[in-house]
């Protein structure tokens, strides 16, 4: 009998970390036989990742940014991450809805009760069973000061729209974080992104070992070079 796909998501501030991870993550599902579909928000199809240079490139204001966030979602959900589920792949996607209410939300001041209508709209109707809302079956959260982010980053890329933000952006941003960690902490996952990448390695794969996603033998192995 095939198992039933995974939906995991990854979040934080720009800089804490995520990308690091993902594939070393991916590869080791792989090895223990599962299909992995990575992807990232916004983005993730060819609509959305125009939608996304859009976002990420030209100034607009919190509910233009915030439509055409959720519509990139919606089209993701639909064309990537709902097929995927439904084959029964584990599903890795690097930023969801919890970067939107962080961002847009928290960041940007942006009123939350619209972002929760627009979540529902966006992501209601796409699974088999018609009620559900998809949100993330794991949410594994990339908690890191923004001053130690803003380090990293400095001189590493150009910045977007959003890493060119200060750093008291990116302390509401950490803080909307938080306050979604804590209103649904069975979903969440948090780890010290201060430490080195093998430590951060090893918080994630203790993680995924707990609950009996990956074998004890895949999760030590690989990891960031
Ligand atoms: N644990 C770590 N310690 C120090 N630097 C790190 C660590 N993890 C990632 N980096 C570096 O920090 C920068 C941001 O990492 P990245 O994975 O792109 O973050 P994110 O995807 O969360 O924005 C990169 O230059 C990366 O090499
Ligand atoms: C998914 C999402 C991302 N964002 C922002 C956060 C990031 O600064 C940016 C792109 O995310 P990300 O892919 O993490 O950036 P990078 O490719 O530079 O690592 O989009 C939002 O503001 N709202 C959202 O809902």
């Amino acid at each position: 009998m095939s198992r039933p796909g995974l939906f995991i998501t990854f979040e934080g501030i720009d800089g804490a970390g995520k990308s690091s991870h993902i594939e070393g993550l991916a590869a080791a599902f792989r090895t223990q036989g599962r299909t992995v579909t990575v992807s990232r928000e916004p983005g993730g199809t060819p609509l959305a990742e125009k939608l996304r240079e859009m976002v990420l490139n030209d100034p607009m204001d919190a509910l233009t940014e915030s439509l055409l966030i959720f519509a990139a979602r919606r089209d993701h959900l639909r064309n990537v991450i709902e097929p995927a589920l439904a084959r029964g792949d584990v599903v890795l996607c690097d930023r969801f809805t919890d970067a939107t209410f962080a961002y847009q939300g928290a960041g940007r001041g942006f009123d939350l009760g619209v972002l929760s209508t627009l979540e529902h709209l966006a992501q209601t109707g796409l699974a088999p069973q018609a009620d559900l809302m998809r949100e993330p079956d794991l949410t594994v959260w990339f908690d890191l000061a923004p001053e130690v982010a803003a380090e990293r980053l400095a001189g590493a890329r150009v910045p977007d729209r959003f890493e060119a933000q200060p750093v008291e952006f990116f302390r509401r941003v950490a803080q909307g974080y938080a306050d979604r960690a804590a209103a649904a902490p069975q979903r969440f996952a948090r780890l010290d992104a201060a430490q080195d990448r093998h430590r951060v390695w090893q918080q994630l794969t203790s993680v995924f070992v707990r609950k009996g996603w990956l074998a004890i033998m895949v999760a030590t192995q690989g990891g960031p070079q």
